[in-house]
């Protein structure tokens, strides 16, 4: 019954490998380290340095270990990039993670989960955004997880293979033991980027955008914490060992914060008045994003703990100044 994560060495996946860690299985992690980190990942799971793209290791390493589950989260993830760069995006998000299937289908895995994203909705109509709005990714980011998606839903109703796709919101926070939480270089993250101007890594960080039709002018997001989102990939194996079918679902809490409400959240948490610059708006920013989060509550029996802004970027603070003190990233 052994899970393997792809992507464990980042920072969504070194989570998940603690969620799976905690409730006493021992995953095995694939990761090429393009953008993780071997530091991220827990003792004692054994990590593959290799790439999703290499069907042969990838099945020496599926047979090997008899994985029963795939939990894949190696993918490529600046939007803006994506649209800059599509070729890397379709490659390593659509193609590589082909590959990855045809290797799950030779060497029987039987469950699958997708990290996907609420870029596949693009601009949504309407909030809480369910399942069921349209699919119009804005970037080829986006639409990179949706083709893989939509392969994943083929490839499960052809194959002995269940498949669950989670698709995120905005993920934030870390670890509450302070064992992982987000390294990722030059992140443009909001929470991240204002934990770093906490800690001084930045002299400085910007609104984007103040004139919003919201109540206090700035955009809003669902900000879910990340060990949250962990736990539901967990229950999403769970779900599938227990026989429960195919499942695209969203991963959020259902209720958005505001730029300015996440800041001053921030500035609390780490009782520093860094300074915050007003600014323009981000290109193909929306005013809101909010899950509709009951398919997944429902489905994979998730009770989410964490839901609290400032407990989300308390720890996300705390791993920041961690990592400043280790002179880490
Ligand atoms: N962070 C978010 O807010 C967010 C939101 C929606 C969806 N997602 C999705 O969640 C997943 C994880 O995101 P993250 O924030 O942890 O990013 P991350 O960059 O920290 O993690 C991705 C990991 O995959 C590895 N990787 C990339 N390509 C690989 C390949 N070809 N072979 C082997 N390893 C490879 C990287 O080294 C890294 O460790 C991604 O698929 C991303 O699209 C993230
Ligand atoms: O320095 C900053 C950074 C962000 N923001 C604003 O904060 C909000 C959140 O931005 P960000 O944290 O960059 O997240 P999103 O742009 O909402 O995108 C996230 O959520 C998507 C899913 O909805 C994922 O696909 C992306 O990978 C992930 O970065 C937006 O209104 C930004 O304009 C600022 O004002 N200043």
């Amino acid at each position: 019954m052994t899970v393997l994560i792809t992507g464990g060495a980042g920072y969504i996946g070194s989570h998940a490998a603690l969620a799976f860690l905690d409730a006493g299985e021992t995953p095995v992690v694939v990761d090429n380290l393009s953008t993780g980190f071997d530091w991220l990942l827990p003792e004692g799971v054994p990590l593959y340095q290799q790439d999703i793209a290499d069907r042969e290791e990838m099945e020496t390493v599926l047979r090997r270990h008899d994985i029963e589950t795939i939990v894949h989260f190696a993918g490529s993830i600046i939007l803006p990039e994506s649209i800059e760069n599509p070729l890397k995006y379709y490659r390593n998000n659509t193609v590589n993670s082909l590959g990855l299937m045809e290797a799950a289908v030779a060497c029987g895995v039987r469950h699958f989960v997708f990290s996907s994203t609420a870029a596949v909705y693009g601009l949504p109509d309407s909030v809480p955004v369910p399942e069921s709005a349209p699919l119009r990714p804005q970037a080829p980011y986006g639409a990179s997880k949706l083709m893989t998606e939509q392969m994943l839903m083929d490839v499960a109703k052809a194959h002995d293979l269940t498949v669950t796709a989670l698709r995120y919101f905005n993920v934030a926070g870390a670890d509450p033991r302070g064992r992982s939480g987000q390294a990722t270089r030059e992140a443009t993250n909001l929470i991240k980027v204002a934990c770093e101007a906490a800690t001084g890594k930045r002299p400085s960080m910007t609104v984007f955008g103040q004139d919003y039709d919201t109540p206090d002018g700035t955009a809003i997001r669902d900000y879910i914490h990340v060990t949250d989102l962990a736990l539901a990939h967990r229950l999403a194996v769970e779900r599938m060992r227990s026989g429960g079918g195919n499942l695209i679902a969203n991963c959020g809490y259902g209720r958005g914060f505001s730029v300015l409400e996440v800041v001053r959240a921030v500035k609390a948490a780490s009782r520093s008045d860094f300074t915050v610059e007003m600014g323009a708006r981000r290109p193909g920013d929306c005013p809101e994003v909010v899950a509709d989060s009951r398919l997944a509550r429902a489905e994979l029996n998730w009770q989410p703990e964490l839901d609290d802004i400032n407990q989300i970027v308390a720890d996300a603070y705390r791993w920041e100044e961690a990592l400043a003190k280790r002179n880490r990233v």
